[in-house]
């Protein structure tokens, strides 16, 4: 497998600044390859995003805070994420993948490293099972430390899924909105379903990242706006914002991570709904002592 590139060198600068304190909590890492290989059945093969990279991009951004999120090309070796949380001077923290056997002085490991939550992916392009059965007994186990759950799906599993999302007894995010089809518009069915979802269950969370996903429009991502705004201005206590940098699997449509940032005051119009967003939702679950 040739090793893709999935970002932009040398971003633009966000025409919008971000309030101080900003956390971009859905960043990853990828590497550097030498000192931490990727997993054999990872579905990509990317060049090294070290966490370097990551810090400079976050002070170019104007962001303070980094949430680094196990990617699937790590599998479920954490030692990158971990060091990318290590090399930060405690300005990141992050969201670990874990195999179902693991220990219990492994999980303390991993919250002193740093990590506060796991991340259960349904992509069939991105993993070869999902056993909700084994995740639910991880959700049991991290659940009394203060851990939460993040879950990526797609909208077409949803209905599905809402049992087993029932179930977890922690807080839950729903990683990129669940990828409804945005092209249904903002009464579409995906979203309406979503929301219902948000509605019915309150420890239910998403971020609302994935603009250069998720848009059918492209940049500046009206299209995204539109949809998206209703669900920030619904659910302010309980959204998240990220880049999503280094952007796997982007390399037909890199993003250009300043563009990214200038959606947020348009999902988020007010400096109130910014500060929940960016700030005041992140902390609460990623830095509750401060
Ligand atoms: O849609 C994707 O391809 C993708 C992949 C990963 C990962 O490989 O972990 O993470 C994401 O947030 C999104």
């Amino acid at each position: 497998m040739s090793r893709s590139k999935t970002w932009v060198d040398r971003p633009s600068k966000p025409r919008w600044t971000p309030p101080p304190g900003a956390v971009d909590a859905h960043v990853h890492v990828f590497g550097p390859e030498a000192e931490f290989p990727f997993s054999p059945k990872a579905k990509y093969h990317p060049e090294d995003a070290t966490p370097e990279m990551l810090f400079a991009l976050r002070d170019h951004l104007g962001i303070s805070r980094n949430i680094i999120v196990q990617a699937s090309c790590h599998g479920t070796d954490n030692a990158a994420t971990l060091n990318g949380i290590a090399r930060s001077a405690g300005k990141a923290r992050g969201v670990a993948v874990v195999d179902p056997a693991i220990g219990d002085a492994e999980i303390e490991r991993l919250h002193e490293g740093g990590i506060r939550g796991v991340r259960f992916n349904f992509l069939k392009r991105l993993v070869d099972d999902a056993p909700k059965d084994k995740f639910l007994d991880i959700a049991r186990r991290i659940a009394p430390l203060g851990w939460h759950v993040v879950v990526y799906f797609e909208a077409d599993i949803l209905e599905e899924l809402e049992p087993f999302l029932a179930a977890i007894p922690t807080t839950i995010v729903v990683d990129h909105l669940g990828r409804p089809d945005i092209a249904q518009g903002p009464e579409g069915r995906d979203i309406a379903r979503f929301k219902r979802l948000l509605d019915e269950h309150p420890n239910i969370w998403t971020k609302v990242s994935g603009a250069e996903r998720l848009s059918v429009s492209g940049p500046p991502f009206d299209d995204f706006v539109e949809v998206i705004r209703p669900v920030v201005e619904r659910f302010p206590d309980r959204v998240l914002w990220g880049t999503d940098w280094p952007h796997p699997n982007m390399e037909h449509r890199v993003p250009d991570d300043g563009t990214l940032v200038d959606v947020i005051p348009r999902i988020a119009p007010t400096p109130e709904l910014q500060r929940k967003l960016l700030v005041d939702n992140p902390m609460r679950l990623y830095w509750p002592e401060q």
